[in-house]
């Protein structure tokens, strides 16, 4: 490869070296050396084009990694790792043993503060600005780098309202570009847009409302005009907010046309922009799409549905829901906490609510779940996208706590589907009219029906199935999971008497079938459990539960995530790793078939 102004650039200091005339020409090739590298190796792309300038400017004004800046959910941190130090392994990015597609606090000392969820950054860095006044530290400087999308979240808002009560050097940076992955939503960015427009208002500013310097807004991708104005705040005491103008995408045509798209576009080709074209072969779907699909189907039959997504329309596809019945579907923004209770709201007069968010996502709302929804028993019903393993997004996103922190509460359902009719059957069930919430998760990506389009069934809630009868040794899976272990029994055969194990879904982590359950520890010897989830407190924990009321002396199995968070890697690799994969399950029973 051709040696480039980049090249000679391993660490923020070598940048500094530079003359400013010369980093425009560093901005190009850090945006060519992104979109080479997520054209072959795939991750999120128009975040980080977009802040290619900002990035240079921070390293290049601010003293890092002396003076720190937190980049807040860390997809657009590409720049910003390319230029300390890991350029030359950024091939590796998201993949196994490779580095994290997000900052992460062990793998350098410019990463300072491991993030992946959004809006934290402003705590992070307050919580920094305040431990260097209290050491005394106080040439010290802290950025927060946030988007839109993110400081409209209510973490970031409790942020600004402590930050702007302090005397800290904090430099919050509002990245605005109006799009989150899909287009910014609610009030504030309209404010934004107001701003953008007609320049920073004389009163009514928001951020001066809140004790902050405001500075802005400015054009993003202009180095001069960034480095001047950082250099200038970075001499201002108290609290200070930048807001720069961005375009996601930057410098790449269809990145800039068609955001949505290229913010994690997949493989591309890196000289056309082209996202290569679809093959022809009909793929199953996506889980996302069952669920996208089948809540228009619903929602035109009943017109009690309501849609939530907290900034997810196209992840979770109620996209089509939004299109289709616009005044019944709503994007609340990056926001959890509010969607689980807006749907409590809605519930309480009764609707029924479909509340779509990612399994990891919902960490963030758990005193609502518990508190507004399953303590009054109000039937929302959750939709648990990207649970389990989620692959290259890695640790801060897999979806494997939920079986764990939901399985407590009182009031909950819990199903996983085993596949895209029982997927589709169960959100018919839900809004046949529960009495109660129900948590119904289900996996990144497709399952392996096609044909997957039947008329309705319901699904007799507590029931679970078997799959195969067995003589001495029962797998008892959820969700997705039965498929491994198909898989798994189905390599067994060969080699030994495939008649000894069999194979129950029991769809419902809560409430069990206890009747099916009784029938299958009294019948078996073994009982192997299988779930994409932790360990700790999932689902072999709830079977365990239930042995031990019940005097069970069965020789138990657990498999599932254990007690470490899973890294980055492709998911067949990390359920191998984890021991939940088709291999992984035949040594498992193959142990007890000897
Ligand atoms: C708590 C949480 N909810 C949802 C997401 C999914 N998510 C990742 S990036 C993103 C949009 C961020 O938009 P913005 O802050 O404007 O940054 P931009 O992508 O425009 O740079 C969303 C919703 C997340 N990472 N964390
Ligand atoms: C950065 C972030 O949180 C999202 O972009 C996430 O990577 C989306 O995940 P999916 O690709 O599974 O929708
Ligand atoms: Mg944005």
């Amino acid at each position: 490869m051709q040696k480039t102004l980049l090249h000679t650039i391993d660490i923020p200091a070598d940048l500094r070296k530079l003359d400013p005339s010369q980093l425009p020409q560093v901005a190009q090739e850090l945006r060519d050396f992104i979109i080479h590298a997520v054209a072959t190796k795939e991750g999120h792309l128009g975040a980080s084009l977009g802040v290619a300038e900002l990035t240079i400017a921070l390293h290049y004004v601010f003293n890092t990694p002396v003076d720190l800046v937190v980049w807040d959910v860390g997809h657009q941190a590409y720049g910003h790792k390319i230029l300390t130090g890991r350029r030359e392994v950024f091939e590796t990015n998201r993949s196994l043993n490779g580095i994290s597609g997000f900052p992460k606090m062990d793998e350098s000392e410019y990463d300072t503060f491991g993030t992946g969820h959004s809006s934290t950054s402003i705590s992070a860095a307050l919580g920094m600005a305040i431990a260097s006044q209290l050491t005394g530290d106080i040439k010290k400087q802290h950025v927060a780098v946030i988007g839109d999308a993110s400081i409209a979240s209510g973490m970031a808002m409790e942020a600004l309202n402590h930050a702007g009560i302090t005397n800290t050097n904090l430099l919050v940076i509002l990245n605005d570009n109006a799009i989150g992955i899909d287009p910014s939503v609610g009030a504030l960015k309209q404010y934004f847009s107001k701003v953008t427009l007609d320049g920073a208002p004389e009163t009514d500013n928001i951020f001066e409302a809140l004790n902050f310097e405001y500075s802005g807004p400015i054009d993003g991708h202009d180095l001069d005009v960034l480095i001047s104005e950082m250099s200038r705040l970075k001499n201002i005491k108290g609290p200070k907010l930048l807001h720069v103008i961005t375009k996601k995408g930057k410098g790449l045509r269809q990145a800039e046309e068609d955001q949505v798209k290229y913010h994690a576009p997949g493989k591309f080709d890196a000289k056309t922009g082209e996202v290569y074209p679809k093959s022809t072969e009909v793929l199953p779907p996506k889980f996302q799409d069952i669920f996208g699909k089948t809540i228009v189907e619903l929602a035109s039959q009943n017109d009690k549905i309501i849609g939530i997504t907290p900034a997810m329309p196209t992840g979770s596809s109620l996209k089509y829901m939004m299109e289709a019945f616009p005044e019944r579907a709503f994007d609340v923004g990056i926001a959890e906490q509010h969607a689980v209770t807006f749907a409590a709201g809605l519930a309480t007069q009764g609707f029924q609510v479909f509340c779509n968010i990612y399994s990891t996502f919902l960490q963030r709302a758990y005193d609502q779940v518990i508190h507004d929804v399953c303590l009054q028993k109000l039937p929302v019903i959750f939709c648990l996208d990207r649970a389990g393993i989620v692959g290259e997004d890695g640790a801060t996103h897999h979806g494997i706590f939920d079986i764990a922190y939901l399985r407590c509460i009182p009031n909950l359902i819990i199903f996983a589907p085993r596949n895209a009719i029982e997927l589709r059957n169960i959100l018919f069930t839900a809004q046949q009219g529960l009495d109660t919430p129900i948590a119904i998760r289900y996996p990144r990506g497709r399952g392996e029906i096609k044909d997957w389009i039947k008329p309705f069934k319901s699904i007799k809630i507590g029931k679970g199935i078997q799959l195969k009868s067995g003589k001495t040794i029962a797998i008892l899976t959820v969700g997705t999971m039965a498929l491994n272990a198909q898989k798994a029994i189905a390599s067994i055969k060969k080699t030994t008497n495939q008649d000894t194990i069999g194979l129950y879904d029991i769809r419902f982590i809560k409430p069990m079938d206890e009747v099916l359950l009784s029938e299958i520890l009294k019948k078996y010897q073994v009982i192997i459990t299988i779930e994409d989830g932790v360990v700790s407190g999932g689902f072999g924990s709830a079977i365990l539960e239930f042995a031990a009321k019940f005097h069970f002396k069965n020789t138990f199995e657990i498999l599932g995530i254990p007690d470490s968070f899973p890294q980055h890697g492709t998911v067949e690799e990390l359920y191998h790793l984890t021991g939940i994969s088709e291999e992984k399950i035949k040594e498992t029973i193959l142990k007890y078939l000897k």
